[in-house]
């Protein structure tokens, strides 16, 4: 196997593709930005790529949900949580935070330390980096325009950098959900405790909408665990919907659910059923369970079959 990750090395998204069976020994392929690592997936230059979909204190990671939601097909196949911690790096020179004008990082780790920037240096200004990683390194570039930069501690090891500050997160105990992404092909077994992803769209705007396809969800007893709506692109008002549900397309109660989105809009893309990092928080009800289902399935196929003998 060979893996794209969002790099350079040292960001959380390694972090999370070393988590997974065999990645520390197989080809690591560092991306400067989500979509040119699932390019690379989509391109066939590697197999897999982990990258961020959602943080606990920021939400979710917009070109991570843009880029599976359109072009050529992709599928999740797992999903890695790590905890995020944040240091703050500083380029040779630099001994006190009061000599800090400029913080370079990824824009997600700003939105967790802006806080404690905004205190413990006030006045700094944020200069967006492609990766945690990525700022950290530039600290080490003579020409870098920045003095600091916040950063993971995978990071200090690897380059020699000075660390001025530790655990500056806004919010202890934020974490960062990744997922592992291949070309479409054969779905994770089922493992009792699995997580599907999807993108609706829904083609006629009306009153309720977005209700009715919630309902599709509700009444199968399949519980959402995330649901962001995202702009199309098309124009003001056009958006589609990402949603992370319980459960795996095995599941007669998660395939009709998706049935009945797919009724209301064929434009849904199935992302990819996997087995989930936590264990689930909803009961399947009862009248949503595998067995409720074949049941109802016999009664009917029963039905069907006097019909046709009376006939
Ligand atoms: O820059 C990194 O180190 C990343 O892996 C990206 C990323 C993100 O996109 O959320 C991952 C974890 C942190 O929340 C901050 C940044």
């Amino acid at each position: 196997m060979s893996y794209s990750y969002l790099g350079p090395s040292g960001t959380f998204c390694e972090q999370a593709l070393l988590t997974v069976d065999g990645a520390a020994d197989a080809e690591r392929v560092p991306a400067v930005s989500v979509d040119t690592a699932l390019a690379a997936v989509r391109a066939g230059e590697v197999d897999a790529a982990m990258v961020p979909i959602e943080n606990s204190v920021e939400g979710g990671v917009s070109a991570t949900l843009d880029a599976v939601a359109h072009g050529d097909a992709l599928q999740i196949v797992a999903e890695v949580l790590i905890p995020v911690t944040f240091q703050l790096a500083v380029r040779p020179g630099i001994e006190r935070l009061e000599d800090i004008k400029v913080i370079s990082t990824h824009g997600h780790a700003w939105a967790q330390c802006r806080g404690w920037a905004e205190k413990h240096i006030p006045g700094v200004r944020f200069l967006p980096a492609s990766s945690t990683a990525a700022g950290a390194m530039g600290l080490l570039e003579p020409e870098c325009p920045y003095d600091a930069a916040l950063c993971s501690p995978l990071v200090d090891t690897q380059a020699g950098l000075t660390l001025l500050a530790e655990g500056v997160e806004d919010n202890a105990g934020a974490i960062t959900r990744f997922i592992l992404v291949t070309r479409p092909g054969a779905i994770p077994d089922a493992t009792g405790s699995d997580k599907t992803t999807a993108v609706v769209t829904l083609t006629d705007d009306h009153p309720g909408g977005l209700r009715e396809l919630l309902d599709q969800f509700a009444m199968r007893g399949v519980n959402l665990t995330r649901i962001e709506s995202r702009p199309t692109g098309g124009g003001l008002g056009q958006y589609f919907f990402s949603v992370d549900l319980e459960g795996h397309l095995s599941e007669p109660r998660v395939a009709d659910a998706l049935a009945g989105a797919h009724r209301m809009s064929a434009d849904v893309r199935f992302l990819g059923s996997y087995p989930s990092a936590t264990p689930l928080v909803s009961p399947v009800p009862a009248h949503a369970s595998a067995q409720a289902y074949a049941a109802a399935g016999e009664w009917i196929a029963r039905l069907r079959r006097v019909g046709r003998t009376e006939a």
